[in-house]
């Protein structure tokens, strides 16, 4: 009863210091695949990504992440339920204590073993990263669901560097990488109007979760565990899930291609 209790306070205080954390919007979802709704409107998704623009992997903490050179649109994404062009900010991932449970979203009340996020601000009609975030078109992201089996060789690209980066605020050069060999044969979607997943939670994403998942096998997702979301000077804590639990659909839409 007791971990109940200090989980209740902690969901309190979270709510306390962002309210938008019970808005209208928020992300992720559990997409009931029956009630989408077909929408012939609804584009191919178009990424072009140069991996030139491809800077560094962090750890932040909470996940880890590859930032891009995002100052001119040398990797964008359009098409799509987009309007205009999203230019490449970072890819980042989302996993579990275990290979039964670690994605964001849901489908059908199933759950994935990891979510890769690849995020996109629209540089169209906003100057900065910082603005376009607190817009209501501001941000795409695009969900990619990592479902366990075998090894992903691609992804290895990335998991082969953990090792460099296992203490928060650890960063290292990581270029000449295009996120395009992480995403599935089809590129079919489902689209809502959803929020950042992590704090502060702005309502300012246009969610794009493609249906076809990839592969991560438990060795590659064991390596995401051994982050530490510790930093140097702390006692050493795994970073063993980061995901939040899907939230209230409050009446939006979720439509496919
Ligand atoms: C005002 O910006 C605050 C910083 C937000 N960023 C950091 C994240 N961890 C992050 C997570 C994102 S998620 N899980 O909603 O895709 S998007 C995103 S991000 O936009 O790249
Ligand atoms: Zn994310």
């Amino acid at each position: 009863m007791q971990g109940r209790k200090i989980q209740a306070e902690v969901l309190l205080a979270y709510e306390e210091v962002f309210p938008v954390a019970n808005g209208d919007r928020q992300s992720p979802i559990d997409i009931k695949t029956e009630e989408t709704k077909y929408d012939p409107s609804l584009r191919p998704l178009n990424p072009n990504y140069d991996p030139a623009s491809a800077k560094i992997i962090l750890n932040n903490g909470h996940s880890t992440s590859v930032e891009f050179d995002d100052t001119v649109n040398k990797s964008v994404l359009t098409g799509g339920p987009l309007c205009g062009t999203y230019r490449l900010r970072q890819i980042h991932f989302h996993w579990g204590s275990n290979d039964e449970a670690g994605s964001e979203h849901a489908v059908d009340g199933m759950k994935y073993a990891a979510e890769l996020h690849v995020v996109h601000w629209n540089a169209e009609k906003y100057s900065s990263f910082v603005e376009a975030a607190r817009q209501s078109d501001g941000l795409a992201v695009m969900a990619v669901f990592l479902k366990i089996g075998e090894c992903n060789p691609q992804l290895k690209k990335i998991t082969d560097r953990l090792d460099t980066i296992r203490i928060k605020g650890k960063r290292a050069l990581f270029t000449n990488f295009d996120p395009s060999c992480l995403l599935p044969k089809s590129l079919d979607y489902w689209t809502y109007f959803g929020s950042l997943t992590v704090p502060p939670l702005l309502e300012s994403v246009i969610w794009i979760v493609l249906r076809e998942p990839i592969s991560v096998c438990s060795e590659q997702l064991a390596q995401f565990r051994s982050l530490l979301s510790t930093a140097e000077d702390e006692v050493a804590c795994c970073l063993l899930r980061n995901y939040r639990p899907p939230q209230p659909l409050k009446g939006r839409e979720v439509r496919r291609n």
